[in-house]
């Protein structure tokens, strides 16, 4: 078990490697692409990536959680996985979003939406780097983290809450796996049927 990093690279961020092997990563891509993947909506924009998401989902148009089909059984031990990495409870990671990025695909700046807290990735395919920026007066302070495939990574923290993430424009296909849990926020309006 160990990290990528001696120490993490920002507050809050821990990677690990080779958490999938090569028969179980080109199992998870098949499966991915089987999953009914379409382009990423925002506020009427089509992103090039592809995605969907069980468990929960998060309507970009709308800005707010939306009800998903639940994780399908393919996914559960993937899950689990990924819970053990970051230490959390299989159960609280209730959603699980899959994205293909074909080449000229990328995520551009931004920090995950507040309904959700913990952030769990896990990496097939192409190598990437996640860039994390955050403004420090008028400049941006900067870190690049590499994402290979069958590696993870967790978001917590500063490194989640603060900095904001995104990925290049890929020039070979890579898909992700990323399981969230809800924050108390989320969680409150989960309650509250406001699905925010
Ligand atoms: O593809 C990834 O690993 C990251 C995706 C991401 O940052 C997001 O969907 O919020
Ligand atoms: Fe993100």
């Amino acid at each position: 078990m160990k990290d990528l990093f001696g120490t993490p690279a920002l507050p809050g961020l821990r990677s690990q490697s080779d958490v999938v092997t090569e028969a179980e990563e080109a199992a998870l891509i098949d499966a991915i692409d089987a999953a009914g993947l379409s382009p990423f909506r925002f506020q009427g924009w089509e992103g090039k990536r592809l995605t969907t998401s069980f468990g929960l989902g998060y309507d970009f148009d709308r800005m707010r959680l939306e009800h998903a089909d639940p994780l399908p059984p393919w996914l559960l031990p993937i899950r689990c996985r990924a819970a053990a990495f970051a230490d959390r409870p299989a159960e609280d990671l209730v959603q699980a979003l899959l994205i293909r990025y074909d080449p000229g695909a990328g995520i551009g700046w931004h920090r995950d939406r507040p309904a959700f807290e913990h952030v769990v990735g896990i990496s097939l395919g192409a190598p990437a780097i996640m860039r994390f920026r955050r403004r420090r007066g008028d400049r941006f302070e900067r870190v690049n983290v590499p994402l290979p495939p069958r590696g993870a990574y967790h978001l917590s923290g500063e490194s989640r809450h603060v900095w904001e993430h995104s990925i290049a424009e890929m020039d070979r296909t890579r898909w992700s796996i990323t399981f969230r849990s809800l924050s108390e926020r989320g969680e409150a309006a989960t309650r509250q049927g406001k699905r925010d």
